[in-house]
């Protein structure tokens, strides 16, 4: 029994919308580790943000994914920035893990749109997002088996292209 799917990449990608779906599809469970982390702890992402800096966030979201991976067959959508622990790369290895790539003008639009509050996006969000990209790209490819195109494809495309890869 190991996870069916697991999807990473940068914010505002849609890993939460699209591994929501997927699982529906699948009539599997799913998770999402920012919301398993506002479980686990009873704080919002901000909040934590907020008390324990970026490093005390990596550290529950690092715990929380680990156990989240243990013993589960559904669907997992990561944070943005989880591929950042080492711990977690390591966890991943060897499970079907996708990765949703968007180009810098889409992310924008999309994060701009988005009511999710993303603590490391408030300040320039255009920047912050070419600076992420810059330190993340590699360990998303390190990380993921497959790569799915979501720029101009509707989240209903995006689910599909996952759903025959698994098929
Ligand atoms: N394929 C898509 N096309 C258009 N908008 C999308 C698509 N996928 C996700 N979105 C939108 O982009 C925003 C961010 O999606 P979300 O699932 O929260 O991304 P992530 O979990 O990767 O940060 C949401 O408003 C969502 O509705
Ligand atoms: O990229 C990041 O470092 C983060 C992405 C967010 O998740 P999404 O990628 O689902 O927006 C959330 O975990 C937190 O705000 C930090
Ligand atoms: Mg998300």
């Amino acid at each position: 029994m190991s996870v069916k799917a697991v999807f990473v990449g940068m914010p505002g990608s849609g890993k939460s919308t699209v591994g929501r779906n997927v699982a529906r599809q699948l009539g599997t469970e799913f998770r999402d580790s920012d919301a398993l982390i506002e479980e686990t702890t009873g704080r919002t992402i901000p909040q934590i943000f907020e008390d324990g800096g970026e490093s005390g966030f990596r550290d529950i979201e690092a715990a929380v994914i680990q156990e989240a991976l243990d013993g589960y067959d559904g669907v997992l959508s990561l944070g943005g920035g989880a591929v950042l622990t080492e711990s977690t790369r390591a966890a991943l290895k060897g499970h079907p893990v996708f990765l949703i790539d968007v180009a810098p003008e889409e992310l924008l639009r999309r994060v701009t749109k988005s009511r999710t509050v993303r603590p490391l996006l408030v300040d320039d969000p255009e920047l912050r997002l070419r600076e992420l990209r810059e330190q993340r790209e590699h360990l998303y490819r390190e990380v993921a088996r497959h790569t799915v195109s979501s720029d101009e494809t509707p989240v209903a495309g995006v689910v599909a292209a996952v759903l025959e890869v698994l098929a």
